[in-house]
């Protein structure tokens, strides 16, 4: 049961699709912010009712078998958003109303995402009419009233329907509820001052692939050639902001593991953080699409995803 936000004055809304994609793109990021007393609030599309289980004691809960894995993520959220100190973690429009979609990439290069298994489900994300799933979202930006939204790009990431639908439902619901006349009745307008997406730069992926090459070790990103082009990952020059929660690092990985039948902990993703260095897994990349960029580093990139909001409804001062 998700907890009402107390009075934070600062306050990060996240919008994902599957339980662990909060916590793989932003896990140190989350529990960096609730250490500094912020509020922090995840909406999760899905269930991920269609993901793979790793687990092999837990395959009988397969959508083409008992059908629990959605039931089995959601404590696998519980968990891990224990692990990060995230209190208010909620389902879009309640757990059940919107199922994973399942993935399968099309085979005609011109749509350039994955496309849903042919016999997806009624209720399957993918599917969903934009104005009722954004109207789910629109309550809670006008009952949390974030100053920062952060979801995916129009990409999805890396190309995953539900991801896609996250990024237009996250998208449109914050116009929405920015429109004073809008649905009056889903509470009093908030227009959310900073939106980013979320990302991995080609910078950053290139090195540690390099890395992991030069180690000898199993990537994590089959058959990516470190020094070819990397299109899938965001070009250095349109990451605006890197939150530094290397602090938090060895917490992101815990919370990771928890999500134990999407990611292996023996696997090369945790290869690839061990080789980093649980530090490294901390530091996190932003794309600002919405509002004014706080001061830079020497980097050349914001460091807070709350910075340059002085004066703005809600931050002090
Ligand atoms: C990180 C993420 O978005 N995972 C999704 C994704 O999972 C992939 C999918 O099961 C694919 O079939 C596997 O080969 C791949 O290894 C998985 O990462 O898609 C799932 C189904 O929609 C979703 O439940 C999962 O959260
Ligand atoms: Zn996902």
């Amino acid at each position: 049961m998700a907890e009402t936000e107390g009075a934070h004055a600062l306050r990060l809304l996240l919008v994902h699709a599957h339980p662990d994609d909060e916590t793989i793109g932003q896990g140190a990021t989350m529990a960096k912010y609730v250490a500094d007393g912020r509020g922090v609030t995840l909406v999760t599309c899905t269930a991920g009712e269609m993901g793979e289980i790793l687990v092999p004691e837990l395959e009988h809960l397969a959508a083409d078998r008992e059908d629990g894995l959605g039931e089995h993520r959601r404590g696998e959220l519980d968990e891990a958003m224990a692990v990060l100190g995230v209190t208010d973690h909620r389902f879009l429009g309640g757990f059940g109303t919107y199922r994973d979609s399942g993935m399968k990439w099309h085979p005609d290069d011109t749509v350039g995402h994955a496309l849903p298994l042919d016999d997806i489900h009624d209720n399957a994300f993918w599917h969903a009419d934009l104005t009722e799933a954004a109207d789910h979202l629109v309550p809670v930006i006008r009952e949390v009233r974030p100053q920062v939204l952060v979801t995916y790009d129009q990409f999805g990431g890396y190309g995953h329907p539900d991801h896609i639908q996250a990024h237009r439902v996250a998208m449109y619901g914050a116009m929405l509820a920015a429109v004073p006349s809008y649905r009056r009745d889903l509470g009093e307008a908030w227009d959310i001052p900073k939106i980013y997406w979320g990302g991995l730069s080609q910078g950053r992926i290139r090195e540690a692939l390099r890395r992991m090459r030069d180690a000898g070790e199993e990537s994590p990103f089959d058959g990516l050639d470190p020094d070819g082009p990397l299109p899938m990952f965001v070009p250095d020059e349109d990451i605006t902001t890197e939150v530094d929660a290397s602090a938090y690092g060895e917490r992101k990985l815990e919370a990771l593991a928890k999500h134990a039948t999407q990611i292996k902990t023996d696997g090369p993703f945790f290869a690839l953080s061990n080789n980093q260095g649980a530090p490294a897994m901390g530091v996190e990349e932003y794309r600002l699409v919405k509002g004014r960029l706080g001061p830079l580093g020497e980097n050349g990139r914001e460091s807070d995803l709350f910075a340059g909001l002085d004066g703005v409804d809600g931050v002090g001062g």
